[in-house]
């Protein structure tokens, strides 16, 4: 063997320090079955194992009979995060190669149910809790070796819980679920994520008053105390990896827009419901206008909801709109905002600073009918005859069929994204609208739902998810090793997933892609981002041929490489 081929060979073998017990529990090194002879020998797993010598193909045949018979998703969730907790590379084989069978079970619907019981099926330490009570001690548990390798973080405080709102501790679902799919569709190694909870208490009253929580209990820290907090731990994660990514996730009103406002100039930072959801939106609905054929600009564009996800897809459609050579005044006039308070106006109740700008005229909307001062969706419809509605409000049911009727009297290709997750968040049901449209809708939903029935034909839904953006735009980042994560890099994730979108032009295509090919995408998703990075500054890498390069270098597959005893290590 010359000294090349041994480089090589040595290169795609792993040095393992664990042995027996201490090995088969890791769940980044086990291979159960798969350990070879050579390997039983070395690393003291004979009498541990049974017998049979087995493959990854067959341990996944295994997992997926296991799986196929539990009875309810949420017995499907949880059988696949004690399999992720037992066996990542099983786990991942499994994601990967099931994209569209999993993404339900491991992700959004079922992922929102794994945090309204997690109490329940909590069994072994997965990400970080910082809890409140431990706000000293923040530097010492991130300080532990271990956590040399991370570079990507996902953070949440469990406030705002996909549309369920509160759920404390409980919320750490989302984090362990938004990094499976870092890895699953980003390809990111699962070595290098990080899923963190910052429990600051809950005021979900179930929760605290259950004796089997695992969170503190304690109701909520807010305020100042509670800004200190995340204060305390951002500076922790900078001090300890300076080029971390930092995700927020599924944090409550005002803190996500505060925070991402605050941080995103201190380290490389993005807020995945407002800039993941803004460009997945944006996306499909660049996409829907492939179809209808009337320009951006010529759009009447209806947010029901207006809070962080509402104003992030506002903003960057806004972007979208002065592209195509409009001034950022006429740009904001093709939206309506609809709040807690009907539609959102220059007097109106609570309108904060930053909705402001999408305030319509009091002039504007005088005449206009509304029920008890409020101008409802219905009324918005009426006057307005917008062309496109998108729902980010966690208000099941918002879309009613009387609005949506009336929105099809003015508009023969009706846009209609009810985004709100998990499934009974929905703002409508995508059935619903394609019956209440004569079949004319053109839907997006954020949680998947089956295809519907148009004329007889089946119709693929779009799952209008940030999925099909953070796993890339993450990816981008690692692999440009950028130092801020600027809007123009999230724009160019959507412009890239837009350049994959079905050119079909009629009604029986999806917005999307098909998520079987998220993995595929990603990887597109990256190397765009990575590209703008470089574009503005932000890269610390040289050039697209070094992007490429590091893009190889970050996918991780899910395949077991043959392990030798580490010199130095007791055998
Ligand atoms: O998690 C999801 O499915 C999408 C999302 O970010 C949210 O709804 O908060
Ligand atoms: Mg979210």
């Amino acid at each position: 063997m010359n000294v090349q081929q041994q480089a090589t060979s040595e290169e795609a073998t792993l040095q393992v320090s664990l042995s027996g017990f201490d090995l088969i529990n890791s769940p980044r090194l086990n291979k159960g079955t798969a350990f070879t002879d050579r390997e039983r020998d070395i690393f003291h797993l004979h009498g541990l194992l049974p017998p049979h010598v087995g493959t990854l193909d067959e341990q996944v045949e295994r997992r997926m009979q296991g799986l196929n018979d539990q009875s309810t998703p949420f017995n499907k969730y949880a059988f696949l995060r004690d399999l992720q907790d037992s066996n990542e590379t099983i786990f991942y084989a499994l994601l990967v190669r099931n994209v569209e069978k999993m993404l339900p079970l491991v992700y959004t619907p079922t992922v929102g149910e794994g945090c309204q019981r997690f109490s329940e099926i909590w069994r072994k330490p997965r990400g970080l809790f910082l809890s409140y009570p431990n706000k000293d001690r923040i530097t010492q548990i991130l300080s532990h070796p271990r956590y040399d390798g991370i570079k990507c973080i996902v953070v949440s405080d469990g406030e705002r819980i996909l549309g369920l709102g509160d759920q404390g501790a409980g919320g750490m679902g989302i984090p362990i679920g938004k990094m499976a799919l870092y890895t699953a569709l980003g390809g990111i190694h699962p070595e290098h994520c990080l899923p963190i909870l910052l429990d600051v208490g809950t005021d979900n009253e179930e929760r605290l008053s259950s004796p089997i929580y695992v969170g503190w209990k304690h109701h909520r820290i807010r305020g100042q105390e509670y800004d200190d907090f995340v204060d305390t731990f951002v500076s922790a994660v900078k001090a300890r990896w300076p080029h971390v990514l930092l995700q927020w996730e599924d944090f409550a009103g005002s803190n996500a827009a505060r925070f991402l406002a605050r941080y995103r100039d201190q380290l490389c930072t993005f807020n995945d419901d407002i800039q993941g959801t803004a460009a997945i939106a944006a996306a499909t609905l660049i996409s829907a206008i492939n179809v209808t054929g009337i320009p951006l600009k010529q759009q009447k564009i209806v947010v029901v909801g207006f809070g962080t996800a509402g104003l992030g897809i506002t903003n960057l459609l806004a972007q979208f709109i002065e592209d195509e050579g409009v001034s950022p005044d006429e740009a904001r006039q093709c939206f309506y905002a609809i709040d807690r308070y009907g539609l959102v106006t220059e007097h109106g109740k609570d309108v904060r600073p930053e909705q402001m700008p999408y305030a319509r005229k009091e002039q504007e909307v005088q005449g206009w009918s509304s029920q008890n001062g409020e101008i409802t969706l219905l009324d918005v419809v009426r006057n307005a005859k917008p062309t496109v509605l998108i729902g980010v409000s966690g208000q099941a049911g918002a879309f009613t069929e009387q609005a949506v009727r009336e929105m099809a009297k003015h508009t023969a290709r009706p846009v209609i994204f009810p985004l709100s997750n998990p499934t009974s968040r929905s703002e409508a049901i995508p059935q619903d609208l394609i019956n209440w449209t004569e079949g004319r809708a053109l839907v997006g939903t954020g949680s998947p739902f089956d295809p519907v029935d148009v004329d007889g034909k089946k119709v693929p839904i779009a799952q209008t998810n940030n999925s099909y953006i953070f796993p890339g735009l993450a990816l981008g980042i690692v692999a440009s090793k950028a130092r801020r994560v600027t809007d123009a890099m999230v724009k160019a994730a959507a412009t890239e997933l837009i350049r994959h979108v079905p050119t079909q032009k009629d009604k029986l295509a999806s917005l999307l892609p098909p998520i079987s090919e998220a993995r595929a995408l990603g990887r597109l998703i990256a190397q765009a981002v990575g590209k703008q990075a470089i574009l503005d500054g932000q890269a610390q890498i040289s050039d697209e041929d070094a992007l490429r390069r590091e893009l190889d270098a970050n996918i991780w597959e899910p395949a077991y490489v043959p392990y030798e005893l580490q010199r130095g290590a007791a055998s």
